[in-house]
């Protein structure tokens, strides 16, 4: 029981009732104890406080009986505490349930009756098709109405033919029975069977037993209908109508988490909208909306189901409506997707099953099958499911990718478990700058050619010039493209031959705006951060986003929280792959994402920050979006840290040799084969090519992984091994004339050539 105590305005609890102050006690005050034995509610008060003499104020301004009436009540309370335990009684619910089932019937027949006497049917097609705004149909619909009408109409003009008939027929009918009587009365007459009027008085006697049989049946047939009646609209009620849930069985009422998305449920979520428009055309259509709806699909953890709106709405208006309409549905926001397909007025709903989107799902088939390996140019990396459940992949050839996301979502995790597929894959070569260096990248020492880990302006100056060093052999390799005259771009063969220059580069940059916000100056007083024509990290990253991809390079960048300043227009746009974890507010998903992919529906921001991490919004080339829709939703596979140095081992030992460097030293130059294969040489006019291969492994390391057939395919036409006295052979002359043949082709300037 609790303590009557005085409150601060001088009132006390009332026996059998709380008193809740104007003013609560500030109980969140440190320094405040409250009175021993009581229990304080924290109270959360949006409106402003009145000060003591406001609130006598208010209080003088009730009327008299107002100002301790207590709860109002609309029946005394001894009739509410009745129906309260009587709507607790199965048998009470009962009679209440069958009592609203017929009430339930009798409408329905009223209602049916009203529109078979106004034809309702074709009003409530005409007003629909009128809110679809489909003029044919209208029109279909208007004179399908007419031609009833004047059905009817011919109908009620026939009447009192028909009745004039009928009554011919009864009138024939009963002269055709006394006729019939008087004839076997006669006929019994004559043949001595009986008498005339026997027959007669026979006859009269059945007619007064029928009149006896209806007297008596009728009380109970009077009696009678109504029950009928009844039971019948009971039948009606149940066929057509559905019971409201407080009158179910509890064990049949629906709970509010597994309300099932049925085509009534939607509609009633769009109607309940406020928005005016579509809530009429939704009560002005016949089925009640229904005739919006495409068929609701099971997708995934979900449905999904397509909406065409009434004319006058917008998908936008729906849009924007996201939150209400996910509450309509019994769900949290985050589990209400809505797409805008490429259907016009059509609005894409993606409704999770209640707490779905809350499962883990399963780990990476990375991490799963050992055997699973990558290819640059034809693979799909497996990142995770979309939310129907299928699994999501992506394609990362020759792509420039940005990601972004609020701090800790799982940005580097999501970025790091791209690499390390595409790690599994011996031809790409990284070149990695973490600028956070807590170690996230760590593991890619000994896959990496370049590993920069580190916040400070050195370590951006560090990725700075790593990018300039790229953006110069970017440079060098779009030249030997064009000298080498190869009309298809960049081959797989040529990108995947030793030594040829073009494999596929990956240069990575996680927390990239500690790049573009880095205030160092470099000795050519150029800035190393911002974003003006002089930033040297920006302008290295336009070049390789302008011109990177045909020649393999491509740059994949990681940041947060994006802003102007710390991710700059154009490199935003200037990537083909963006992603997007959760963000804070829709400005930053059009940062991340552009403006046609959030127009379109992408919501990173309605993402929840903490409880959605791993989830990302993706929109691009190398993702599979379906058809009408602009981004993909990708719940990734986590690959945690053990995973990952798992899947690092497995990636460096297809390096094996490989060194890398901490991007203060130059990276090592591209192998040269035919030098190298002519330094090994070494005087000898020929050598067997298992002998040149072991002699290039101990001139540089990154030799070891070579195999026979990758020498063999390296070398040009010209100096390929040969076979003689048994064995297949490198001759040195021939490398020789390959090397001065190369020299000379590099010779030319690409400037002159087309030069007379
Ligand atoms: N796909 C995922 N599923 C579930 N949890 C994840 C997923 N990815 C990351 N996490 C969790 O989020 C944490 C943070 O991940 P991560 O370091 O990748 O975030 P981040 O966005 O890069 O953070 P920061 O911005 O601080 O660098 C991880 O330690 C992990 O617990």
């Amino acid at each position: 029981m609790s303590t009557p105590r005085e409150d601060t305005h001088g009132t006390h609890d009332e026996p059998g009732g709380r008193v809740i102050p104007l003013r609560p006690e500030p109980v969140s005050s440190p320094d405040v104890t409250p009175p021993p034995g009581t229990a304080v509610e924290r109270a959360e008060i949006a409106a402003e406080l009145l000060t003591p003499a406001e609130s006598d104020a208010v209080t003088r301004r009730l009327p008299a009986g107002a100002r301790h009436a207590g709860t109002v009540r609309l029946l005394p309370a001894r009739t509410l505490a009745a129906l309260g335990t009587a709507r607790r009684s199965p048998r009470v619910l009962a009679v209440i349930r069958v009592s609203v089932v017929t009430l339930q019937g009798g409408r329905s027949w009223a209602v049916r009756a009203w529109d078979a006497g106004t034809h309702g049917v074709y009003r409530r097609q005409i007003r629909a098709a009128e809110a679809l705004g489909d003029q044919d149909l209208v029109r279909n619909w208007v004179q399908a109405r007419e031609e009833a009408v004047e059905r009817r109409h011919a109908r009620l003009m026939n009447l009192p033919k028909l009745a004039v008939g009928l009554l011919k027929v009864v009138l024939g009918g009963a002269l055709g029975v006394v006729v019939f009587v008087l004839v076997i009365a006669g006929m019994a007459q004559l043949s001595g069977a009986g008498t005339f009027a026997g027959v007669i008085a026979g006859v009269l006697d059945f007619v007064g037993f029928l009149f006896w049989l209806i007297a008596v049946a009728w009380t109970p047939v009077l009696l009678g209908a109504p029950v009928a009646v009844l039971y019948g609209a009971y039948r009606e009620g149940s066929r057509r109508a559905e019971p409201p849930q407080w009158v179910r069985p509890p064990e049949r009422r629906r709970t509010r988490d597994g309300e099932m998305i049925t085509p009534s449920v939607v509609v009633t979520a769009l109607r309940d909208l406020g928005i005016g428009p579509l809530r009429k055309a939704i009560t002005a259509m016949p089925d009640a909306g229904a005739a919006m709806l495409g068929p609701i699909t099971l997708a995934g953890c979900g449905v999904e189901v397509d909406v065409l709106l009434p004319k006058g709405v917008s998908t936008n208006e729906v849009q924007g409506r996201h939150r209400k309409l996910a509450e309509n549905l019994d769900r949290h926001q985050h589990e209400v997707f809505i797409t805008i397909p490429t259907a016009a007025r059509t609005v894409r709903l993606w409704i999770a099953d209640s707490g779905a989107l809350d499962e883990p799902i399963g780990p990476s088939p990375l991490v799963i099958d050992e055997s699973l390996t990558a290819d640059y140019y034809t693979g799909r990396a497996p990142w995770g499911q979309d939310l129907r459940g299928d699994a999501a992949s992506v394609s990362l050839f020759q792509m420039h990718l940005l990601i972004t996301g609020l701090s800790n979502q799982g940005k580097t995790a999501a970025l790091r478990a791209l690499a390390l597929w595409l790690a599994q894959c011996k031809h790409v070569e990284f070149r990695v700058a973490d600028l956070k260096g807590v170690g996230d990248w760590r593991m890619f020492d000994g896959i990496a050619t370049t590993l920069i880990q580190g916040p400070t302006d050195d370590h951006v100056i560090a990725a700075t010039e790593m990018l300039e060093a790229a953006v110069a052999e970017m440079d060098r390799r779009i030249a030997a493209l064009e000298a080498s005259g190869a009309t298809d771009g960049i081959t797989r063969d040529m990108a995947y031959r030793p030594g040829s220059g073009f494999h596929p580069l990956v240069l990575l940059v996680d927390e990239a705006q500690v790049a573009f916000m880095c205030p160092a100056i470099g000795d050519d007083k150029r800035p190393y951060g911002g974003s003006k024509a002089t930033s040297r990290y920006f302008m290295a990253t336009r070049k390789i986003q302008n011109q990177g991809r045909a020649v393999n390079i491509g740059l994949w960048q990681g940041t947060q929280d994006p802003t102007d300043r710390n991710l700059p227009k154009l490199v935003r746009e200037g990537a083909h792959l963006r992603i997007s974890l959760a963000l804070g507010t829709e400005e930053q998903g059009r940062m991340a994402l552009g403006d046609k992919a959030i127009d379109s529906g992408a919501a990173p921001h309605h993402l929840r920050a903490g409880l959605d991490k791993g989830t990302v919004v993706a929109t691009g080339p190398g993702f599979t979006v379906p058809q009408g829709q602009s981004s993909i939703i990708v719940r990734t596979h986590f690959i945690d840290g053990k995973d990952s140095a798992a899947l690092a081992d497995r990636a460096r030992a297809l390096r094996d040799g490989l060194t890398t460097t901490d991007g203060t030293t130059e990276p090592a130059a591209p192998l040269d084969l035919l030098t190298d294969v002519a330094t090994v040489l070494n005087g000898h006019r020929r050598m067997r090519t298992q002998e040149v291969l072991a002699a290039l492994t101990v001139h540089d390391p990154r030799y070891r992984t070579w195999t026979f057939a990758d020498l063999t395919n390296a070398l040009p036409e010209t100096a390929k091994p040969y076979k003689t006295a048994g064995h297949m052979q490198i001759s040195a002359a021939r490398i020789d004339e390959a090397v001065t043949e190369r020299d000379e082709i590099g010779d030319i300037d690409p400037d002159d050539q087309g030069d007379d």
